[in-house]
């Protein structure tokens, strides 16, 4: 495992409970979806010996026969429910906008006493569509990974992806405390820490942390490529470091993030609503050469990256 991709311990993070699972936790894994979060997860459940055989299936054929030519898992299924009869534990990694499709496909399929788990953005809307269709004696333990690229699709995947990085989990009231603890070992087996919420504070948070600095990054490439072509041009040439960021987070996947905001309506508006009106104060303060307000304003900002690097370090 490379020492490149380790990253300090996130900011506030509590020591992690118990050793890391050292023999396999379940006897078979099945991946709905093997792009780069799904393959990511089976490289490092096959790196860390989690699971006695693997299974993964997805929509777009060519994603299985990369999954194939790779060995990402042990089999690969051409079906849901072919690829869900025997697993113990079942994760969704699809776009959030697909979960009512591949619940359809769960529904009547699903082994007794399975766990169904996921990688998905949001949450309420997991709890949402996978809930109704869990057989009796099932379990739901939705996760999210706070790790992720620009990239998509099962040879953009890495085993590292999750290592010092956050999973939430956010179980549904009166889940099995034992299901979630499992789907927890796994994650911190392949070095991911671990917080358990509720769904609708996941995605209010994920809503400020995620959602809307993707959204800011497709609004100002956005309006960059709506200027006149020989300023587009220039935009490219000189594009200073603040603006090639905004590139790579607005090169995210246009499918993915679509179902993300259609998926986290009310938490992401709310937001919006808030950083407009923000917007606007700022847009009157330069109107009115308002130093002192755009000098405090800078001022507070820089503190919080400080307070988020010192929280790091220390
Ligand atoms: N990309 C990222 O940085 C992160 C993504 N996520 C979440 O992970 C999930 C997967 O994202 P990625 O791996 O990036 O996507 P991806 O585009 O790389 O892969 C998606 C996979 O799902 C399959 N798929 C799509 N619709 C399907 C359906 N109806 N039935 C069966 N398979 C289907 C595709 O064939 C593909 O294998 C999403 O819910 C996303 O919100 C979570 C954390 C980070
Ligand atoms: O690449 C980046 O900067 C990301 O922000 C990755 C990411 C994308 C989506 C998630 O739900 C979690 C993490």
């Amino acid at each position: 495992m490379s020492e490149s991709f380790r990253t300090p311990a996130p900011a506030g993070a509590a020591p992690q409970p118990g050793p890391r699972a050292d023999a396999p936790l379940f006897d078979r894994v099945a991946f709905i979806g093997i792009g780069l979060i799904g393959s990511s997860l089976a490289r490092a459940v096959a790196h860390h010996n989690l699971a006695r055989s693997t299974v993964c299936t997805a929509k777009d054929p060519e994603h299985l026969e990369v999954a194939h030519g790779l060995k990402l898992t042990t089999d690969t299924a051409p079906t849901i429910a072919e690829a869900v009869r025997d697993a113990d534990l079942v994760v969704v990694c699809v776009p959030v906008g697909a979960y009512a499709e591949v619940a359809e496909q769960l529904k009547g399929n699903l082994k007794p006493g399975v766990i169904l788990s996921d990688v998905g953005s949001t949450k309420t809307s997991t709890v949402r569509d996978l809930a109704p269709i869990l057989p009796e004696g099932a379990h739901l333990v939705p996760g999210h990974p706070i790790a992720g690229t620009e990239h998509s699709g099962p040879a953009a995947g890495f085993a590292e992806l999750f290592i010092d990085r956050w999973c939430i989990l956010t179980p549904p009231p009166g889940t099995d405390p034992a299901a979630v603890e499992k789907v927890a070992a796994l994650w911190r087996a392949i070095g991911s820490w671990i917080e358990v919420m509720e769904p609708e504070h996941h995605d209010k948070v994920l809503g400020i942390t995620s959602h809307l600095p993707h959204l800011i990054a497709y609004t100002i490439v956005g309006t960059a490529t709506d200027l006149e072509e020989d300023l587009k041009q220039e935009v490219i040439k000189f594009s200073a470091s603040g603006f090639r960021d905004f590139t790579r987070i607005a090169a995210s996947d246009p499918v993915m993030w679509r179902d993300v905001f259609l998926n986290n309506r009310e938490a992401v508006l709310e937001i919006m609503q808030r950083f407009t009106e923000d917007l606007t104060a700022l847009q009157r303060a330069i109107r009115r050469g308002e130093a002192e307000t755009l000098e405090a304003l800078f001022t507070r900002t820089r503190a919080i990256r400080r307070a988020i690097i010192d929280a790091k370090q220390a």
